[in-house]
């Protein structure tokens, strides 16, 4: 026979922790030596406190070969103690033997089992006074207390390893993302509830299919090729993008998909996984953002009436042809047009033909302009430049004499102007090769000096001419 301990400890010792109670116990002074088992082993500790009020208890975490010779040793304290706990790892034989009705202890001691586990069993007796158990209680509350506080509900291995399985499936089957299972070989092992919403297919009729055909043949060839990249990666994921018609409200929606490879313990490949976001919301709001972008680009450097480049454009561009044909020493010209009387002719036709004339006029000397590289900008309100980079005075002026004639042919009526019955354009034009010691703004003086000189000799004319 083998007991590891038999403790009897009073309140204090009690009120210890479990793990600490062979500390407590050792400071107790009298040894039970006259359960003369130590022959057998057995470590006693006993204490008597004659003078406490307070119950003795027995603790007794054996390992137990001969559970009635064990429990006749008990039964030689119980004038010494007033309960005996036997705590984890008590042999089963003993607490058999302690509740049997032809237990050693006789019909004085009844056996309770306290605790649900087995934990602890109470051995209590019916011939103490009634004031001393209820004493009793509080300790054992207490001390009860104290051990659950202190001690994990006993949880196999098993039992854990069921109980986070059932969460992990039930966190897979609920999950918003569409999340799928396959063999390496792309057979479907496993399909959630928001699979079934995208492909409109239920967990039975897709477990077993291949993943390869739930959805159109494209894609299924796009997953076939992903699923061998996977294999012969060393990352094991690939992430996509993909559109797809919803079979159950034909709604084109747009899924981000992450595929991976799913590895055992051993680290061979077992088979893919494929998680499913609907990104279609996400989508909707980048497209609206490209728009505004797009839009807000054009706006900053295009005139909004007329849709040709703004000022802000022509500067950005003059500067930039400025350094370019300095570097290079190469022509530079512009040419600025200005529409005659245009005062007059929002005056006799109101702004808002005045605005469509801007637009036609605009329109005109776009259509003069072939070279990629040669720029139509509205200056001003009724103003026009062209940038012409890589172009000499005489090209300029001719394609400036161009321009005029063609917003002449245009026959664009204007009753009031003073020098023709349609709309007519001046023009000036500068023309100079760019030196470090000048400025851009050099080349729009002397256009706009010429524009000046074209209006003063009678409008509807190019200067120099
Ligand atoms: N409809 C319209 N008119 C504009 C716009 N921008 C400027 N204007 C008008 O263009 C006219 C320009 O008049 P002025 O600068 O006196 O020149 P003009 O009447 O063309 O006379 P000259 O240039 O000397 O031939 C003004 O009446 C402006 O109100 C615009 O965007 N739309």
């Amino acid at each position: 026979m083998i007991i590891s301990a038999l403790h009897i400890v009073n309140e204090q010792g009690a009120n210890a922790h479990i793990s600490k109670l062979n500390q407590a116990l050792e400071k107790i002074d009298v040894f039970l030596t006259e359960c003369n088992i130590s022959t057998l082993e057995l470590d006693c500790l006993r204490h008597k406190n004659a003078t406490s009020e307070q119950p003795c208890l027995a603790f007794i975490s054996p390992t137990i070969n001969n559970p009635i010779q064990v429990a006749k040793q008990i039964r030689s304290l119980l004038s010494d103690i007033d309960f005996i706990f036997l705590v984890e790892g008590s042999s089963q034989e003993l607490l058999t033997e302690l509740q049997s009705p032809t237990s050693v202890l006789g019909s004085h001691w009844e056996v309770k089992d306290i605790h649900s586990e087995g934990f602890i069993h109470q051995l209590s007796t019916s011939l103490k006074a009634v004031h001393k158990r209820r004493k009793f209680r509080t300790t054992l509350t207490h001390l009860q207390n104290k051990l659950k506080a202190t001690s994990k509900p006993k949880v196999s291995e098993l039992q854990k390893y069921t109980v986070s399985l059932q969460h992990l499936s039930h966190i897979v089957e609920h999950a918003h993302d569409a999340i799928i299972a396959t063999t390496s070989d792309g057979i479907i092992v496993k399909w959630n509830q928001a699979s079934q919403k995208i492909f409109h297919m239920s967990s039975d009729e897709a477990v077993g299919t291949s993943i390869f055909e739930i959805y159109d043949h494209d894609w299924g060839r796009r997953l076939q090729t992903d699923y061998h990249s996977l294999f012969n990666s060393d990352h094991g994921f690939i992430e996509h993008e993909i559109s797809i018609t919803r079979a159950v409200d034909l709604q084109e929606n747009y899924y981000n998909i992450i595929l991976s490879v799913i590895r055992d313990n051993n680290g061979e490949d077992i088979g893919v996984s494929a998680v499913m976001r609907d990104i279609t919301e996400k989508k909707a709001t980048e497209n609206i953002l490209a728009e505004i972008r797009k839009d807000l680009e054009k706006m900053s450097y295009e005139d909004g009436l007329t849709s040709v480049a703004n000022r802000r454009m022509f500067d950005k561009a003059l500067r930039n042809e400025w350094g370019r044909l300095l570097r290079t020493q190469s022509p530079l010209s512009i040419i600025m047009f200005d529409i005659d009387y245009f005062k007059h002719y929002n005056d006799t036709y109101g702004h808002q033909e005045g605005d469509k004339c801007l637009k036609k006029v605009a329109e005109i000397l776009k259509n003069e302009i072939k070279r990629s590289s040669d720029l139509i900008a509205r200056y001003g309100g009724e103003e026009f430049i062209l940038l012409l980079p890589g172009t000499n005075e005489e090209d300029a002026k001719s394609l400036a004499l161009k321009c005029c004639t063609a917003v002449r042919k245009a026959n664009i009526p204007h009753d009031s102007s003073e020098i023709s019955n349609t709309v007519t354009v001046s023009g000036g034009v500068g023309s100079l090769i760019p030196i470090q010691t000048s400025k851009p703004e050099a080349i729009i003086k002397m256009a706009d000096n010429m524009l000046y000189i074209a209006k003063k000799n009678g409008r509807n004319q190019v200067q120099p001419t």
